[in-house]
Protein backbone atom coordinates (compact mmCIF):
# COMPACT_ATOMS: atom_id res chain seq x y z
CA UNK A 1 0.00 0.00 0.00
CA UNK A 2 1.79 2.91 -1.09
CA UNK A 3 2.62 5.74 1.64
CA UNK A 4 -0.29 8.46 -0.18
CA UNK A 5 -2.96 5.53 1.13
CA UNK A 6 -1.53 5.16 4.53
CA UNK A 7 -0.82 7.80 7.00
CA UNK A 8 2.88 7.21 8.27
CA UNK A 9 1.92 8.49 11.96
CA UNK A 10 -1.50 7.01 12.23
CA UNK A 11 -2.03 3.63 14.62
CA UNK A 12 -5.15 3.96 15.52
CA UNK A 13 -6.00 0.54 14.28
CA UNK A 14 -3.51 -0.97 15.67
CA UNK A 15 -2.19 -2.41 19.76
CA UNK A 16 0.90 -0.92 20.56
CA UNK A 17 2.58 -2.68 23.74
CA UNK A 18 3.98 -0.48 26.16
CA UNK A 19 7.40 1.07 25.39
CA UNK A 20 8.70 0.92 29.62
CA UNK A 21 11.02 -2.19 29.48
CA UNK A 22 12.66 -1.11 26.63
CA UNK A 23 15.98 0.50 25.67
CA UNK A 24 16.53 2.22 22.35
CA UNK A 25 19.18 3.29 20.28
CA UNK A 26 18.33 5.68 17.67
CA UNK A 27 21.67 5.86 14.70
CA UNK A 28 20.55 8.87 12.71
CA UNK A 29 21.73 10.73 9.07
CA UNK A 30 23.02 14.10 8.89
CA UNK A 31 22.68 14.30 5.19
CA UNK A 32 19.30 16.48 4.61
CA UNK A 33 19.95 17.09 8.68
CA UNK A 34 16.39 19.18 7.91
CA UNK A 35 14.42 16.01 7.38
CA UNK A 36 16.26 13.88 9.46
CA UNK A 37 16.00 15.89 12.41
CA UNK A 38 11.92 15.87 11.78
CA UNK A 39 12.11 11.91 11.65
CA UNK A 40 14.41 12.02 15.02
CA UNK A 41 11.55 14.12 16.54
CA UNK A 42 8.71 11.90 15.75
CA UNK A 43 10.46 8.82 16.72
CA UNK A 44 11.58 10.20 20.09
CA UNK A 45 8.54 11.24 20.82
CA UNK A 46 6.73 8.47 19.83
CA UNK A 47 8.69 6.12 22.03
CA UNK A 48 7.84 8.42 25.02
CA UNK A 49 4.52 8.86 24.09
CA UNK A 50 4.11 4.94 24.60
CA UNK A 51 5.85 4.54 27.72
CA UNK A 52 9.56 4.48 27.04
CA UNK A 53 11.88 6.10 29.51
CA UNK A 54 14.28 9.04 28.23
CA UNK A 55 16.72 7.50 29.61
CA UNK A 56 16.72 4.59 27.55
CA UNK A 57 16.65 6.30 24.37
CA UNK A 58 20.25 7.01 23.00
CA UNK A 59 20.90 8.97 19.70
CA UNK A 60 24.19 8.71 17.89
CA UNK A 61 24.71 10.60 14.39
CA UNK A 62 26.29 9.61 11.46
CA UNK A 63 27.73 11.25 8.52
CA UNK A 64 24.78 9.58 5.99
CA UNK A 65 22.89 6.78 5.17
CA UNK A 66 25.09 4.52 4.06
CA UNK A 67 26.87 4.46 7.82
CA UNK A 68 23.59 3.59 9.12
CA UNK A 69 24.24 -0.23 9.06
CA UNK A 70 28.05 0.64 10.84
CA UNK A 71 26.42 2.51 13.24
CA UNK A 72 23.69 0.14 14.15
CA UNK A 73 26.29 -3.21 14.04
CA UNK A 74 28.81 -0.81 16.11
CA UNK A 75 25.61 -0.01 18.88
CA UNK A 76 24.60 -3.82 19.07
CA UNK A 77 28.35 -4.78 19.00
CA UNK A 78 28.60 -2.78 22.50
CA UNK A 79 25.17 -4.23 23.69
CA UNK A 80 22.15 -3.04 26.48
CA UNK A 81 19.80 -2.19 23.59
CA UNK A 82 16.94 -4.28 22.76
CA UNK A 83 16.13 -2.43 19.40
CA UNK A 84 17.91 0.20 17.06
CA UNK A 85 16.24 2.48 15.41
CA UNK A 86 18.10 3.99 11.71
CA UNK A 87 16.71 7.09 10.55
CA UNK A 88 17.99 8.47 7.31
CA UNK A 89 16.79 10.58 3.92
CA UNK A 90 18.21 9.75 0.76
CA UNK A 91 17.03 12.00 -2.35
CA UNK A 92 17.37 11.34 -6.29
CA UNK A 93 20.43 13.13 -7.43
CA UNK A 94 21.53 13.41 -11.22
CA UNK A 95 23.51 9.76 -10.44
CA UNK A 96 23.40 6.21 -9.92
CA UNK A 97 24.32 7.34 -6.60
CA UNK A 98 20.88 6.96 -5.14
CA UNK A 99 20.76 3.24 -6.05
CA UNK A 100 23.58 1.70 -4.39
CA UNK A 101 23.41 4.13 -1.05
CA UNK A 102 19.07 2.63 -1.00
CA UNK A 103 20.64 -0.77 -1.45
CA UNK A 104 23.50 -0.80 0.54
CA UNK A 105 21.25 0.44 3.58
CA UNK A 106 18.23 -1.53 3.03
CA UNK A 107 20.13 -4.66 2.59
CA UNK A 108 22.85 -3.59 5.68
CA UNK A 109 20.27 -2.90 8.24
CA UNK A 110 18.84 -6.24 7.23
CA UNK A 111 21.82 -8.40 8.19
CA UNK A 112 22.80 -6.44 11.03
CA UNK A 113 19.69 -7.18 12.70
CA UNK A 114 19.89 -11.16 11.87
CA UNK A 115 23.67 -11.02 12.98
CA UNK A 116 22.66 -9.83 16.56
CA UNK A 117 19.08 -11.05 16.65
CA UNK A 118 17.52 -7.86 17.73
CA UNK A 119 15.53 -5.58 16.19
CA UNK A 120 16.55 -2.67 13.55
CA UNK A 121 14.27 -0.42 12.49
CA UNK A 122 14.92 1.02 8.30
CA UNK A 123 13.60 4.16 9.33
CA UNK A 124 15.12 5.58 5.33
CA UNK A 125 12.99 7.83 3.37
CA UNK A 126 14.10 7.16 -0.24
CA UNK A 127 12.43 10.02 -2.12
CA UNK A 128 12.75 11.40 -5.84
CA UNK A 129 12.89 14.81 -4.50
CA UNK A 130 12.62 17.03 -1.43
CA UNK A 131 8.82 17.41 -1.45
CA UNK A 132 8.27 13.65 -0.96
CA UNK A 133 10.95 14.07 1.54
CA UNK A 134 8.92 16.78 3.44
CA UNK A 135 5.66 15.17 3.20
CA UNK A 136 6.86 11.89 4.97
CA UNK A 137 8.78 14.11 7.90
CA UNK A 138 5.91 15.64 9.48
CA UNK A 139 3.84 16.54 6.38
CA UNK A 140 0.60 15.37 4.88
CA UNK A 141 2.02 11.83 4.71
CA UNK A 142 3.27 12.04 8.51
CA UNK A 143 5.99 10.94 9.53
CA UNK A 144 8.28 7.87 9.15
CA UNK A 145 10.28 8.75 12.41
CA UNK A 146 6.52 7.74 14.38
CA UNK A 147 6.83 4.37 12.17
CA UNK A 148 9.77 3.38 12.93
CA UNK A 149 9.49 4.02 16.82
CA UNK A 150 6.11 2.44 16.79
CA UNK A 151 7.69 -0.95 14.93
CA UNK A 152 11.21 -0.99 17.39
CA UNK A 153 8.68 -1.10 20.08
CA UNK A 154 6.50 -4.02 18.50
CA UNK A 155 9.21 -5.47 17.36
CA UNK A 156 11.18 -5.14 21.18
CA UNK A 157 8.01 -6.95 22.45
CA UNK A 158 7.69 -9.56 20.30
CA UNK A 159 11.49 -10.42 21.26
CA UNK A 160 11.02 -10.42 24.51
CA UNK A 161 7.22 -12.81 24.38
CA UNK A 162 9.92 -14.92 21.92
CA UNK A 163 12.34 -15.12 24.59
CA UNK A 164 10.89 -16.20 27.52
N1 LIG B 1 23.29 11.66 -1.23
C1 LIG B 1 22.96 11.25 0.04
C2 LIG B 1 23.89 10.66 0.90
N2 LIG B 1 25.18 10.47 0.50
C3 LIG B 1 26.24 10.18 1.43
C4 LIG B 1 26.33 8.68 1.79
O1 LIG B 1 25.26 8.29 2.66
C5 LIG B 1 27.66 8.39 2.52
O2 LIG B 1 27.72 9.17 3.70
C6 LIG B 1 28.85 8.70 1.65
O3 LIG B 1 28.72 7.98 0.43
C7 LIG B 1 30.17 8.31 2.33
O4 LIG B 1 30.16 6.94 2.69
N3 LIG B 1 23.52 10.24 2.13
C8 LIG B 1 22.21 10.42 2.56
O5 LIG B 1 21.89 10.04 3.69
N4 LIG B 1 21.29 11.00 1.74
C9 LIG B 1 21.61 11.42 0.48
O6 LIG B 1 20.73 11.95 -0.24
C1 LIG C 1 21.72 9.95 -3.12
C2 LIG C 1 22.94 10.70 -3.49
O1 LIG C 1 24.07 10.32 -3.22
C3 LIG C 1 22.72 11.86 -4.38
O2 LIG C 1 21.94 12.81 -3.67
C4 LIG C 1 24.03 12.52 -4.79
O3 LIG C 1 23.69 13.36 -5.85
P1 LIG C 1 24.29 13.05 -7.33
O4 LIG C 1 23.72 11.71 -7.76
O5 LIG C 1 23.76 14.20 -8.18
O6 LIG C 1 25.79 13.05 -7.21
Amino acid sequence: MATQLKNLSDFSNTEIPSAQPYRFGIVVAEWNAEITNALYHGAYQSLVNNGALPENISVYPVPGSFELTSGADLLLKKGGLDAVICLGCVIQGETRHFDFICDAVANGVSNVAIKYSKPVIFGVLTTDNQQQAIDRAGGKHGNKGDEAAITAIKMAHLAETLKS
